[in-house]
């Protein structure tokens, strides 16, 4: 591969420090990755409590590292690191030149799977979270939306397949994200937020 399709554009958001990579990972790569993590990693479909009912997540999780975290006010377990995962690991690192110990994992099973506006600012993930977000399988829409500045329109990405996303400095201090529905005919997708927990 090129250096320059390796290579991460700062994207021009305002107040934040975002960096993509629209083909981090070859089709190829990419592929193998998809397949390997549909097949080992162990998929649950987690429930959260929404105005006092519990509710099922429009979306499959798992959550692997070395240190527990509490996310969408479910307390996380992690299970010990794959094969799979240290490489994937490995490689974002050395791009982003940041260090992670947990990998939260979202499966999208349709366009009707979906994450609602939030930004990850955990206190456990310190003061100004690293988080480095892998794609992989059908490509989606994923949102920016400014926190306090009415003035500043969302801000809409595709995230592709063998994508990196790199969410630094103050970017969730100021902004939420999200990965809307869509009516479109969309493959499966797989997301990996990489993270660095204190503590
Ligand atoms: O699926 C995505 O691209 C977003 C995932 C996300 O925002 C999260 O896990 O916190
Ligand atoms: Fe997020």
């Amino acid at each position: 591969m090129f250096y320059s399709e390796k290579s991460l554009q700062r994207l021009p958001l305002p107040d934040a420090e975002v960096y993509y990579s629209p083909h981090f990972f070859d089709v190829e790569e990419s592929n193998t990755y998809l397949q390997e993590l549909l097949q080992t990693i162990n998929w649950k479909q987690e429930s959260i409590k929404l105005f006092g009912k519990l509710q099922p997540m429009p979306r499959l999780t798992a959550w692997y590292g070395d240190k527990g975290y509490t996310y969408s006010g479910l307390h996380n377990t992690p299970q010990p690191w794959l094969p799979v995962l240290q490489r994937l690991k490995e490689q974002v690192e050395e791009a982003s030149e940041q260090a992670y110990n947990s990998v939260l994992l979202n499966l999208y099973r349709s366009g009707n799977d979906s994450m609602g506006w939030h930004a990850d600012d955990e206190a456990e993930l310190g003061q100004d979270p690293n988080i480095a977000s892998v794609s992989l399988g059908g490509e989606r829409k994923f949102g920016f939306r400014h926190k306090s500045n009415k003035a500043q329109k969302n801000i809409y990405i595709t995230l592709q397949h063998g994508s990196l996303l790199l969410m630094q400095g103050p970017t969730q201090h100021a902004w939420q994200h999200n990965l809307p529905k869509t009516q479109r005919a969309v493959m499966p997708r797989i997301n990996l937020t990489f993270r660095n927990i204190k503590g």
